[in-house]
């Protein structure tokens, strides 16, 4: 019980965040299901009531006549609706279990042909043609009170949507032209517009801040506690809340385009999702009923009696069956994306326990992808002002980290950057452009030697553990320059984790040198690593993982690494807010950089499918006890089963509560953790001596 209530805090302060304006705001489907539940309680407590008089009035009375009055009366409110229900669902061929979410056709899907209020409702049929109100009415009353309390917990696929839907932005406040603001409807916001943001307000949409900076709390999307701070030039996301500053934001993506907007049709897709368990019972759910029906006619036929073919319906409804799987992965669903983690569909959680091996990517992966200039080398003859400014001048076009590092570091250093033309980026190679009339090549090594540039003449004795930009300037090499980066916090720990978990191989590809990747490989006590890889090296890897029977998990940023995500049977895209590629290719969306939900994600499927069996397994052994007590001992009646049903149905979903307490204990890190450069070197010596290395292609 507790937990539950737990897991329906978290929900409810999510939207205990919305400060102020948001609140009238109009959703029409939960409102509708609201009302449906609103008075299903109502049914279930006046029914309740009659029927625990009637009992009552059972021992008070001489005669039954009152008692009877009263039960018939509980049995008609509570059973009515489970009968009618079921006979629509005949006709309609829909479940009648609907999860109240309009126009969302896969609600029948998700529980199979089976439509388990049948059962129930040729038993509620049965009982009340025999005169037995009060059992008749005992059999509605546990089915509506196992099915309220489906709904009413986090487990209900609804209630998840239910959160996210809170948390959408409704109002907005929009910078007018002129000067001043107006407020508008934030569905009707563009890219373009630019809207203020106080302090306790949410922010309406992404977008890139313009003006002011503030903490941020993006637990909502990222799952990530701490708030984060922001300046100008920092994303911000929909649906996150504005802390401390006022910030002024030009929206770059409102609506449904947002990464709110994503995260939402994620979690509509994957709860629409069938796990395998659900698809196998699926395909003999049509047979399930037919066959109850057969089993009971047979068993009247030889005993006439009515009661043990009531009993019998009703240990035989398969309501606990039908929620066992279904119940497990929506709570499994909603604490993954608690903590920034969206699993597009059901079938990846299931198998993430199987992964034995991962491929990372280094940079912006196992490393912060934040580098920074820490060595300029320049060829003889040139300065190192000069080198830098060409190889900035060059980069200024690019996205890439290394490029990033290099522009930064002239800013700083105050250098006036010249103006590139040409500018072409070869993916995972380098950059060409020309800049003052000279045709300038900046990138890794191999990339110049391929252009006819020969480095062979630069001094390569201080350039352990970095990586290193050569710059070439009309045929002649320049220099190179030194970048250092940080491997992520919290790393090494998590890679202990997984290799605890089971994962054999952590292999780490990079397109970067071989000494500083063999620095990140030793530090995080990899398996493997492979360096100087091109963009289509990963796919390789990745294949040949697989060829070796591993299960693969691939993790990158979904940026270069789109087909290597593709070809794992799992593919986990990092830092996927803002980033549409990655949310796009990989088949669960990190919206955080915290390695540490690999861990949690590899151990949540795990014990998903854990429960999933003891829901399961659990509900056959139920069932076959109650059929042994009824035709061994006799001893179980309508009454008793109608319970005993109730009961299988709330301890399933109870069981299934469980998982969404799931990476509770999962804590962030600090965002940076450095190693220090003096140390390194005698780390890598000691490392070698322990815990070996060795290149993928060894
Ligand atoms: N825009 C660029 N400017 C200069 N060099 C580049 C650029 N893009 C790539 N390179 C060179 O190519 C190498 C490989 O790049 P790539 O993007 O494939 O991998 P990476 O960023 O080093 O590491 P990872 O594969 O782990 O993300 C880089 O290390 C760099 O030397
Ligand atoms: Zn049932």
């Amino acid at each position: 019980m507790a937990q539950v209530a737990g897991a329906q805090m978290d929900l409810e302060e999510a939207h205990g965040q919305d400060h102020g304006h948001d609140h009238d705001h109009e959703h029409h489907h939960p409102v509708e299901s609201e009302q449906k539940i609103d008075f299903k309680i109502k049914l279930v407590l006046v029914g309740g009531m009659m029927l625990i008089t009637a009992a009552v009035a059972r021992y008070v009375f001489d005669t039954q006549i009152q008692s009877d009055i009263l039960a018939a009366i509980a049995a008609v409110v509570l059973g009515g609706p489970i009968v009618i229900d079921a006979f629509k669902a005949m006709i309609t061929g829909k479940c009648p279990h609907d999860h109240g979410i309009e126009g969302c056709d896969h609600d029948h899907d998700h529980e199979g042909g089976a439509h388990m209020e049948e059962l129930v409702a040729l038993a509620i049929i049965a009982a009340f043609a025999r005169y037995e109100y009060l059992e008749c009415g005992a059999v509605a009353f546990f089915m509506l009170i196992a099915s309220f309390i489906e709904h009413r917990t986090a487990v209900g696929a609804q209630q998840q949507i239910e959160a996210l839907i809170r948390i959408t932005p409704t109002r907005a406040r929009r910078l007018l032209e002129g000067g001043g603001e107006e407020e508008i409807d934030a569905a009707k916001l563009e890219p373009g517009d630019m809207v203020i943001v106080r302090p306790g307000d949410k922010i309406p949409g992404d977008g890139t801040i313009q003006k002011g900076n503030s903490a941020i709390n993006q637990a909502n999307i990222t799952g990530e506690s701490v708030p984060v701070e922001k300046s100008v030039g920092d994303e911000a996301f929909s649906g996150t809340i504005n802390e401390t500053g006022v910030l002024h934001i030009e929206i770059t993506r409102a609506g449904k385009d947002s990464t709110l907007g994503r995260v939402q049709d994620l979690i509509t897709q994957a709860s629409a999702t069938k796990p395998v368990v659900v698809r196998m019972l699926d395909r003999y759910a049509g047979y399930y009923t037919p066959v109850v029906l057969m089993i009971a006619a047979i068993v009247w036929f030889f005993t006439q009696d009515l009661d043990t073919c009531i009993t019998l319906l009703l240990i035989a409804c398969p309501c606990a069956i039908i929620l066992a799987a279904p119940t497990a992965m929506v709570a499994a669903l909603s604490s993954a994306s608690r903590l920034g983690v969206y699993v597009k569909t059901v079938s990846d959680l299931e198998i993430a326990r199987f992964v034995s091996a991962i491929v990372f990517d280094k940079t912006g992966t196992l490393t912060v992808g934040e580098l920074n200039v820490t060595k300029l080398n320049p060829a003889e003859g040139i300065s190192g002002g000069d080198l830098l400014q060409t190889c900035a001048a060059a980069e200024i076009g690019s996205k890439h980290p290394v490029a990033k590092a290099v522009v930064r570091m002239s800013t700083k250093a105050q250098l006036d950057l010249p103006e590139a033309i040409n500018f072409e980026e070869v993916t995972g190679r380098g950059v060409k452009a020309e800049i003052n009339g000279h045709q300038v090549l900046v990138g890794r090594e191999a990339f110049l030697e391929d252009e006819g540039i020969d480095s062979t003449g630069l001094d390569m004795q201080s350039s352990e553990g970095m990586s290193l930009l050569f710059v070439a300037r009309d045929g002649k090499i320049m220099g190179w320059v030194g970048l250092e980066d940080k491997v992520r916090a919290g790393a090494s720990v998590v890679m202990d984790e997984l290799e605890e978990f089971g994962v054999k191989r952590r292999v780490m590809i990079t397109g970067d040198r071989r000494s500083p990747a063999l620095r990140v490989a030793q530090e995080l006590h990899l398996t493997d690593f492979e360096s100087e890889a091109l963009p289509g090296d990963k796919l390789e890897l990745v294949k040949m993982l697989k060829s070796k029977g591993h299960t693969v998990a691939v993790i990158g940023d979904g940026v270069n690494d789109g087909p290597a995500l593709a070809a794992g049977d799992v593919s986990i895209a990092m830092g996927a807010a803002g980033s549409d590629v990655a949310i796009h290719t990989a088949t669960i969306a990190l919206m955080n950089n915290n390695l540490n939900r690999i861990p949690f994600l590899l151990n949540l499927s795990k014990k998903t499918v854990t429960v999933i069996r003891q829901n399961l397994l659990g509900t056959l052994l139920y069932i076959l006890a109650m059929v042994a007590a009824l035709f061994g001992l006799g001893i179980v009646t309508p009454l008793v089963a109608a319970i005993a049903h109730g009961v299988s149905s709330i301890i399933v979903v109870f069981n299934s509560a469980r998982l969404v307490r799931e990476g509770e204990n999962v804590v962030d890190h600090e965002p940076v953790e450095s190693s220090a450069p003096a140390k390194r070197k005698r780390g890598i010596e000691r490392v070698e001596k322990t815990a070996p290395v060795q290149a993928v292609t060894a």
